[in-house]
Order: structure tokens, then sequence, then C-alpha cells
């Protein structure tokens, strides 16, 4: 895979350098579907990435590269075909069992019967934490996402920006290590959107979870990344990796937006997702507008 410098593009050894704390590691992962008429579809081949813990990584590439899926397999929801993917050195299964991970979508996913703070600590009660132990953390939760004062309502009297903030205090309840995350802000309004990326920020600063996020949009796979993972279509393939030095979670603010760094840092990508499958242009309609 191509892993692009500051400066310059460069080639680098495909096997990811790993080491026992890492929060993910992808080895050789590869998932054949069977499509329509049985013919098989090769969504992923020879995948190989690791992600360090604390770390927010951004997987990017046209429709159908094979993102959601790669997320899928990390989640233990489905098995790879080939390789193997260890989550803080477990299985993916183990992992799944031992709640490492918290998984937000793009539709937030919420029981409409149950209120704000009852959602959140749902996960919580079907692993039989007491209720009081409960109370308090999806509490807290719903106050790390600033929604402290609606935690008696339901979901339908919420926007769904607070909705998906609902969701993201629920997969933070039992206090993950990792965070898998698929377009979760795709539904929201640009205005909201911006919003909900900086309280990701603030969150990961705090939680110091890690954090692998699937989205369509160049400006918000730079802003939230430590490096951007660049996919390229069937059989979805890693071409290459885009470092962006613009600081940790706790020092990114809004302003970096406007900063020449960022700037520098989207163009590395485009050019990487051009170099890769030449849908840049693609991925750029696709919610990437670099206003
Ligand atoms: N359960 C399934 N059965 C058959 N094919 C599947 C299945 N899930 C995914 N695929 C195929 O695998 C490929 C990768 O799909 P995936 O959803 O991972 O892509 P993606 O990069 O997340 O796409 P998008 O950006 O549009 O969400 C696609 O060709 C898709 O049709």
């Amino acid at each position: 895979m191509n892993e692009v410098s500051t400066s310059q593009a460069q080639r680098v050894e495909p096997a990811p350098a790993a080491g026992p704390a890492a929060a993910v590691v992808a080895r050789g992962v590869g998932k054949t579907f069977s499509g329509s008429g049985g013919s098989p579809v090769v969504a992923l081949d020879g995948v190989d990435l690791s992600v360090a813990a604390g770390e927010i990584v951004s997987l990017i590439g046209p429709s159908g590269c094979g993102k959601s899926t790669l997320l899928r397999l990390v989640a233990d929801l489905d098995r790879p075909t080939s390789g193997t993917i260890e989550v803080f050195g477990r299985t993916a299964a183990a992992a799944r069992a031992n709640q490492d991970y918290g998984i937000v979508f793009q539709s937030a996913g919420l029981l409409p019967w149950r209120t704000v703070r009852a959602n959140v600590e749902l996960p919580l009660e079907l692993h039989g934490t007491g209720r009081a132990q409960r109370r308090s953390r999806a509490l807290e939760m719903l106050s790390l996402v600033g929604l402290a004062d609606v935690v008696d309502t339901y979901p339908h009297q919420l926007s769904g920006g607070m909705q998906q903030r609902v969701a993201i205090a629920r997969a933070l309840a039992e206090e993950p290590s990792l965070l898998l995350m698929d377009e979760p802000f795709g539904a929201l309004d640009e205005m909201t959107r911006e919003r909900m990326q900086s309280e990701l920020l603030t969150i990961c600063a705090q939680t110091r979870a890690a954090v692998v996020f699937v989205t369509h949009s160049i400006p918000e796979a730079v802003y939230l990344s430590d490096r951007v993972v660049v996919m390229s279509p069937r059989p979805g393939r890693i071409t290459g990796i885009v470092p962006v030095d613009l600081g940790g979670a706790g020092e990114r603010v809004d302003g970096l937006r406007e900063d020449t760094g960022f700037f520098s840092a989207v163009t590395r990508v485009r050019e990487a997702l051009h170099d890769g499958s030449g849908h840049s242009a693609q991925a750029g309609r696709r919610g990437g507008d670099l206003r």
C-alpha cells in the first residue's frame, strides 16, 4: 500500500507494525460474498491494517469498496473468508463478548418506546449491570454528549443530531476502548455534522477511545483522523494511507477547518483516492464538497 507523507507519496511494507496494545490488527483479510446467481463478490482482498490504541482512523473510498464490510468484520458481525482480525489482542469474537467496542451506524437505531436514558442503559441492562450503576453511567454518558437535560424524553422528541448523540452515548456506555462508526453523521445537515465531529473529538480526548470511522467525506475524514485509509473498488483493497498531522483529538478546534495544513491534507487524500481508484471526484460529490 502507499503511505502518503506530507511531502510526497512513498512505498511502505504492507504488513502492519502493531504492538501488543493495538486496538485493531487485520492481517491478510479477505471477504467473498455469494452474489446474485451464485457468482462470487470479492468485497475485500488482502487487507492489512493496524489501528493503535487511542488512534482515530477513517476509511474512505468509493461506494462498494468494502468499508462497511471491513467494519462489520472488526465488530464480529460477519466472519472473514481469509485472514485474521484481532481487537486488543483477542479474536474479534472474544472482543465482542468482552464488550471491547461500541458501534454507531448512520441510523441512530433507538428504541422509540424507551426514554433517552433507558436507551443508553440498554446494553448495560443486557449485560446484567445493577440499576443504580446503570442509571449513573447513563447520566454520565448523556452529560458527556450534552444531553443531560433530555434524559426523560423519547427519541421522537429529539432532532436527528440529538438522536445520534444518544446513539453515541449508548455506544460509550460500557466504556469501550474502541468505537466503530459507520457514516454516523451521514444523515445530518452540514452544521450539525460539523458540531458532531467536534463533539466526537472532545469525547475521544476524554475517553482515549480508538475510533474506526467510515465516511464518504474527505474533509470529515481529515478533520477527525490521525490517519486516513484509502480503499479501492472491488476487490476492496487498501491503496494508500494518509497521515494527518494536525494535532491530537483535544487540539482540533473548529478553526482548523480553515487552516492551510487542513487543506493540504484534504488534497493529499483526494490525490490518494485518485491514484488508487480514479474515483476522487465521486467521493467528493458524495459529501466531500470542499467549501
Ligand atoms: N451480505 C452481502 N451479500 C452479498 N454481497 C454483499 C453483502 N454485503 C456487501 N456485499 C457487497 O460487497 C461489496 C462491499 O460492500 P460494502 O457495503 O462493504 O461497501 P461500502 O464501501 O461500505 O459501500 P458504501 O460506501 O456504498 O456504503 C459491495 O459490492 C456489496 O454489494
